[in-house]
């Protein structure tokens, strides 16, 4: 009789992961896992520590206990190894270097760290911005020049950018916080679908949002968690929101003032 193959481990994992501010406990014994190909998308309440999950899933914090396992492996092992599995982060401030053009953005990785010509860079990036729905004539000016939809865009860019003379440089998780803050509904619909788009793409495997917006919940997500005081509190799919009663999916999702989120 055949047998199945084994699982494939989680993308990335949390186990029994804490955090603290000065005094104060962001995270508490938290449990998670992004399996390959998932989307997944993290609410809660603003403060809860959703920013602070992104930044150790990217490597910018370490935990004070737990770990953080990227392909089942420890963070750290990882990062010693070239990380195999390669993190992009998409800030909720586009977060661009005022000073440098579209395309020195874009490209600042390659730029600093790569041995490649400019100008195969430049058409790498030129690339890119067409894949984030972009006109690449836009390469070439400053980020002060475009709208924030257009700096948002210009972000997604720069985190799916690769290095094709790298094995394996392919980002394979993206992250994204709070992608749709601050844009009209008809720009938040054109994030959203594209943060879908680039999966389906294969730009990458797998994806993390944080989002307070409804929309974007319930269109980029495949599984939800909602988290309050540092734990998961309930996990679910969007379709299932509507009908559910646990207490703190109807406060969340109903603006209730009364409830179990203080
Ligand atoms: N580097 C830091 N130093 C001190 N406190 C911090 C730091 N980073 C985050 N905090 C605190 O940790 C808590 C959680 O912050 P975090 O940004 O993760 O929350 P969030 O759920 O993403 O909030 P929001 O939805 O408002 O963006 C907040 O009280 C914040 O002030």
């Amino acid at each position: 009789m055949s047998q199945s193959p084994p699982a494939r481990k989680p993308i990335i994992e949390f186990r029994g992961v804490s955090k603290s501010f000065g005094t104060q406990r962001i995270l508490d014994g938290l449990d998670l896992k992004v399996h390959y190909g998932e989307a997944l998308v993290i609410v809660g309440p603003s403060g809860t520590g959703k920013s602070t999950i992104l930044r150790l899933m990217c490597g910018l914090l370490e935990p004070d206990s737990g770990e953080v396992l990227l392909g089942g492996l420890p963070l750290q092992a990882e990062q010693l190894q070239r990380k195999p599995i390669q993190v992009g982060m998409v800030f909720q401030q586009a977060a661009l270097f005022d000073s440098l053009t579209v395309e020195e953005n874009v490209g600042f990785l390659l730029y600093e760290h790569s041995k490649l010509p400019r100008t195969k860079i430049g058409e790498l990036v030129r690339e890119k911005l067409e894949m984030v729905g972009l006109d690449p004539v836009l390469a070439r000016q400053m980020p002060a020049e475009l709208s924030g939809g257009q700096r948002k865009r210009v972000s997604f860019a720069r985190a799916i950018m690769e290095d094709p003379t790298v094995p394996d440089d392919e980002t394979q998780l993206l992250l994204y916080d709070e992608p749709t803050a601050g844009l009209d509904p008809i720009a938040s619909t054109v994030i959203e679908n594209l943060i879908r788009s680039l999966k389906q793409r294969g730009s990458c495997d797998s994806y993390v949002v944080i989002t307070h917006q409804e929309t974007t919940i319930r269109s980029t997500a495949d599984r939800i968690l909602l988290i309050y005081q540092g734990k998961v509190r309930w996990e679910g799919q969007a379709p299932e929101i509507d009908a559910c009663q646990d207490p703190y999916v109807r406060q969340f999702f109903d603006g209730k003032i009364d409830g179990p989120i203080q």
